[in-house]
């Protein structure tokens, strides 16, 4: 599906990542772990950059549009499947088929009663949920995120997770919590300074082996 030979990104200042070798075959569920700064949103992007277009992507910061409903964000998923003009009138007055579409994405995870909310009244997990659910509609085999579950409690993020992992067949996800990421994920990647410093099958490696990648984070 996607292979980087050697690769590298540098910022004026420094360098990201380097020295970057990777496979990742369909199918595949992968966690990226490592601390704060050690690259993991570098490589997301990187990987991004490499696929076709209509990867679902959630973003770290979300990506959501503040004054713009849950329903509308969530549409945006498939924005590109229709054209200019059906999107505007979309945008005035939803047609009750899409609603329909995206209301049954929002009762997946729990948000349907704010479907008609403006994003900016939500709470941190609330947005957290709809940037899920427009990667939900938006479909595909594969789906890059990063750390898409960080504003949610385990309960939700476990739901979150299955729900995820459900229906994308292959996926690449940065995650903070360890437990998680070998719960929901059969291979994990660590970063540190910008360098891979493990790649190993989730069955393999256990929570406490995971710990000096964070270092008490
Ligand atoms: N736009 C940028 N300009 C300059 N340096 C950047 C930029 N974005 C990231 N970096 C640097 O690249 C390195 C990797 O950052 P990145 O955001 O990929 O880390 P991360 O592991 O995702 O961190 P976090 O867990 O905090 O999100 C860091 O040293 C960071 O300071």
């Amino acid at each position: 599906m996607l292979q980087l030979d050697n690769a590298e990104v540098r910022y004026p200042e420094s360098v990201a990542l380097q020295q970057i070798n990777l496979k990742i075959e369909q199918g595949e569920k992968i966690a990226l772990i490592g601390r704060s700064g050690s690259g993991k949103s570098t490589l997301l992007r990187l990987i991004y950059e490499r696929l076709p277009d209509g990867t679902a992507l959630i973003p770290q910061d979300d990506g959501l549009v503040m004054n713009l409903s849950v329903f509308h964000n969530v549409y945006m998923g498939r924005l590109s499947e229709h054209p200019a003009w059906y999107n505007l009138l979309n945008l005035m007055r939803p047609f009750a088929a899409r609603v329909s579409e995206v209301g049954a994405i929002l009762d997946k995870i729990r948000l349907a009663d704010k479907c008609f909310e403006p994003v900016a009244q939500l709470s941190g997990g609330q947005r957290q949920r709809t940037a899920i659910a427009r990667s939900l509609y938006q479909g595909g085999s594969l789906l890059l995120a990063d750390e898409p579950v960080s504003a949610l409690d385990e309960h939700q993020s476990r739901h979150i997770l299955t729900t995820l992992t459900q229906q994308f067949p292959t996926m690449v996800i940065a995650l903070h919590d360890t437990t998680l990421a070998l719960d929901y994920c059969d291979r994990i990647i660590g970063l540190e300074a910008g360098k891979i410093v493990l790649d190993a099958a989730s069955e393999t490696i256990s929570a406490d082996e995971l710990v000096h990648l964070y270092g008490g984070e």
